[in-house]
C-alpha cells in the first residue's frame, strides 16, 4: 500500500473578540448582516490586514464592526480555532479574545447589529455550528484556557455550513503559558535567529510558530535577522504578542546585548560577517530573558527544525526532567530526505527522515543503506549536515551557549544526552530518548537550497575564525553557489533528493523512517501523489556492501555508539 503525500494547506488568520460583562453573564454579540456567515450571530473580528498585528487588528474590526474602542490591555487571547471547509481549499485560524475593558456602547453598522445576551440566551441555533461545542464552556469558564479547536464542515455556506463533520477542542495543555512572572513546571522558550529575504516565502515560518505553539512551548522568541525582511515581520505578527515575541536586528537590540552577553565581547568581531555569531549572542541574550517570560526552559532552534513529539505536548517531558534535576538534555537529530523537488513549505510536506546514525539498527541491511548515502555524497558523508543533534537547557543558573548545539552549564549541574556517543565517552551523561528528537529540513527543494546559499554567501573556510570547516556538502554548495551555474541544482538532484524506489528501500533497511505527527498538525493536505512504502526492492538494499569490507568513516559511530548504549548505567 503506498503512502499519500502531502500538500500545504494555506491558513487565513483572523480575530473573534467576545465584549463581555462576567459578573453578570452577558456577552455581546452581533447579527453578521454582510459577507461570510451571512444571518449568523457571532463575536467580532476578521481578517488581518497587510502589516497588522493580531491585537491591532482585533481592536480595528470591533470598532468597525460594533463602535467600540478598546486597547490593547483589555484584550485577553484565550486560544485559537482552526476551521476547515470542505468547499475552500484555505483554512482558517480564529484567535479568540475576551475583552473586559471599554470605551463607547455598541452601535449597529454596516457589517452588525450588536446585543447584549445573558448566557443563558444564546441561540446557538442561530449561530456557527462549532460554538454549540465550545462557547457556553467557555462563557462560564469550565474550560480552561488557552484552548485549541478544530472543526471541519461539510461546506462554508448555506445548509452545508450547519453540519459539523470532525469536531476536537481541548485546553491547550496544562501549565503550557504562564503569566508573566510567575514560573511554571515545564514551560518552555523556543528561540530562533531568522531571515527569510531570500526566501521563496515565509510560510515555513509561520509553520514553525504554529507546530511548537501547539506542542505546548510557552513563548516563541524571533529574531529578525535583517530589519527589511517583511515577510518574517508579517508571519511574527499573526500570532499573539503574548505567545509569539520578536526582537529586530539593528541599534537597539545591538545595546541590549551588549549590556547583558558576556560573549560579547569575544564575538564582537564576528558580529557583521557571520550569522553564528548572531545567534549566540541572540540565544544567551534570550537565555537572560527566559525567566522574566516564566520560562524554565530554553531550546534554540534553526528555522528549518522541529523539535518533534508524538505525544500531545513536551511540557511532561521537561517536567520529568526538572524532576531529576536534569540542566541540560541534548536530543537525536534526524535529516529531512525531500521526495518532491519543490515544496511552499518544507514542515508541512516532508516525512521522509534520514535517521542518526546512533538509532540506526545494527544490521547487514543497514550498514548497506549508510553505505548508499555515504558513496552517494562525494565527501563519503551520511548526513550533509551536522548529526551532533540540540540542546534544551533550563534558564536563570547562569548556562551560556558554548556552540549552536550545546549550552556551557556551571559546575554541579547534570547534563544529559541521547546522543550515545562514542566521540565523547560520556557514559554516565547517556539516556536513552528517541522521542522528543530534533527533526532537520536543510535544503528540502530546489528553491530552499538556492535561498539558503544565497542567505550565507562567501562565508568563510573557518567557523568564527578559528574552527576550519570540513570538505563537505556544505562547502561544496556554497561554491556551486557562487558558480551561478546549475550546479546547485545537480547537487540536489545528485545528493538531496530520493526518488520513489530508493526512498521505500531506505526506509525498508533500517537508514529512514517516515513521520507524519508534524504534517498531521499542520493540517496538511493529502496530495494527488502517492509516496512508496516500505515494500522495497531488495536488490537495492544489498546491493551497496561487499562482503569482507572495512568499517569506514561513519559506520565506526554507529557500531561504537551501540556499545555506548550497553555501558550506560541508564540502561542496566
Ligand atoms: N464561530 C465561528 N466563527 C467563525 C467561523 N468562521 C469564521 O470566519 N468565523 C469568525 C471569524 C471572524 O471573526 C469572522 C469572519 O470574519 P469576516 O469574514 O467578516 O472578515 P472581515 O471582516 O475581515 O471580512 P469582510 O467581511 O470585510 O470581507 O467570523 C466559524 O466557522 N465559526
Amino acid at each position: 500500500m503506498a503512502v499519500r503525500g502531502f500538500e500545504a494547506r494555506e491558513k487565513s488568520v483572523l480575530t473573534l473578540i467576545y465584549p463581555r460583562r462576567p459578573q453578570q453573564r452577558l456577552v455581546l454579540l452581533g447579527l453578521k448582516k454582510r459577507g461570510f456567515g451571512q444571518g449568523k450571530l457571532n463575536g467580532f473580528g476578521g481578517k488581518l490586514e497587510p502589516g497588522e498585528c493580531l491585537e491591532d487588528s482585533a481592536i480595528r474590526e470591533l470598532q468597525e464592526e460594533c463602535g467600540l474602542t478598546a486597547d490593547r490591555d483589555g484584550l485577553n487571547w484565550r486560544g485559537s480555532l482552526t476551521y476547515l471547509y470542505d468547499t475552500k481549499p484555505k483554512a482558517m485560524e480564529v484567535n479568540v479574545f475576551d475583552l473586559n475593558m471599554w470605551k463607547g456602547e455598541p452601535e449597529e453598522t454596516e457589517e452588525m447589529k450588536p446585543a447584549w445576551y445573558g448566557h443563558e440566551d444564546i441561540p446557538l441555533d442561530k449561530m456557527w455550528a462549532d460554538d454549540a461545542y465550545w462557547l457556553l464552556q467557555y462563557l462560564d469558564e469550565q474550560m480552561a484556557t488557552p484552548f485549541v479547536g478544530r472543526f471541519r464542515f461539510k461546506g462554508h455556506e448555506g445548509p452545508d455550513s450547519w453540519e459539523v463533520l470532525e469536531h476536537s477542542v481541548a485546553p491547550l495543555v496544562p501549565a503550557s503559558v504562564p503569566r508573566f512572572g510567575q514560573s511554571e513546571p515545564g514551560a518552555a522558550l523556543l528561540v530562533s535567529t531568522v531571515s527569510f529575504v531570500d526566501a521563496p516565502n515565509a510560510r515555513p515560518l509561520e509553520s514553525f510558530i504554529r507546530y511548537h505553539l501547539r506542542k505546548g512551548f510557552a513563548r516563541v522568541m524571533i529574531f529578525v535577522d535583517d530589519p527589511s525582511d517583511t515577510a518574517t515581520l508579517d508571519v511574527v505578527r499573526r500570532f499573539p504578542t503574548s505567545r509569539v515575541l520578536y526582537r529586530v536586528r539593528g541599534e537597539d537590540l545591538l545595546q541590549a546585548q551588549r549590556q547583558h552577553c558576556a560573549s560579547f565581547k569575544k564575538l564582537a568581531g564576528f558580529i557583521d560577517k557571520e550569522v553564528s555569531a548572531r545567534q549566540l549572542i541572540d540565544f544567551e541574550f534570550a537565555s537572560t530573558l527566559a525567566p522574566s517570560l516564566a520560562c524554565r526552559w530554553i531550546l534554540c532552534l534553526d528555522s528549518d527544525e522541529l523539535f518533534y513529539t508524538s505525544e500531545d505536548s513536551i511540557v511532561p517531558h521537561f517536567q520529568m526532567l526538572e524532576s531529576q534535576d536534569i540542566h541540560q538534555m541534548s536530543y537525536l537529530n534526524h535529516e529531512g530526505v525531500p521526495e518532491q523537488p519543490e515544496t511552499q513549505d518544507y514542515f508541512a510536506t516532508v516525512s521522509l527522515f534520514k535517521q542518526h546514525q546512533f538509532a540506526v539498527p545494527l544490521t547487514a541491511k543497514a550498514r548497506s543503506g549508510l553505505r548508499f548515502w555515504m558513496d552517494r555524497s562525494k565527501h563519503g558523508q551520511y548526513f550533509l549536515f551536522y548529526d551532533n543533534g540540540k540542546s534544551a537547557c533550563r534558564t536563570g543558573f547562569g548556562a551560556t551557549p558554548s556552540s549552536q548545539h550545546l549550552w556551557q552549564l556551571p559546575a554541579g549541574h547534570k547534563s544529559c544526552t541521547a546522543l550515545a556517543d562514542p566521540r565523547r565517552m560520556d557514559v554516565e551523561g547517556f539516556r536513552e530518548c528517541r522521542d522528543p528528537c530534533i527533526l532537520h529540513f536543510p535544503v528540502c527543494g530546489v528553491a530552499w537550497l538556492y535561498a539558503k546559499y544565497k542567505t550565507l554567501g562567501a562565508f568563510p573556510d573557518k567557523w568564527l575564525g578559528n574552527m576550519p570547516l570540513d570538505e563537505s556538502f556544505h562547502k561544496d554548495a556554497r561554491e556551486a553557489h557562487l558558480s551561478h551555474g546549475d550546479a546547485l541544482s545537480a547537487l540536489f538532484t545528485e545528493q538531496v533528493m530520493l526518488d520513489s524506489e530508493q526512498a521505500a528501500a531506505q526506509i525498508a533497511c533500517g537508514t529512514c523512517v517516515r513521520l507524519t505527527e508534524h504534517v498531521t498538525v499542520l493540517d496538511s493536505v493529502p496530495a494527488a501523489t502517492t509516496m512508496p512504502d516500505s515494500t522495497a526492492n531488495p536488490a537495492l538494499i544489498n546491493s551497496a556492501v561487499a562482503q569482507g569490507d572495512t568499517l569506514v568513516g561513519v559506520e565506526r559511530g554507529w557500531i561504537l555508539s551501540k556499545a555506548m548504549g550497553y555501558l550506560s548505567p541508564e540502561l542496566q
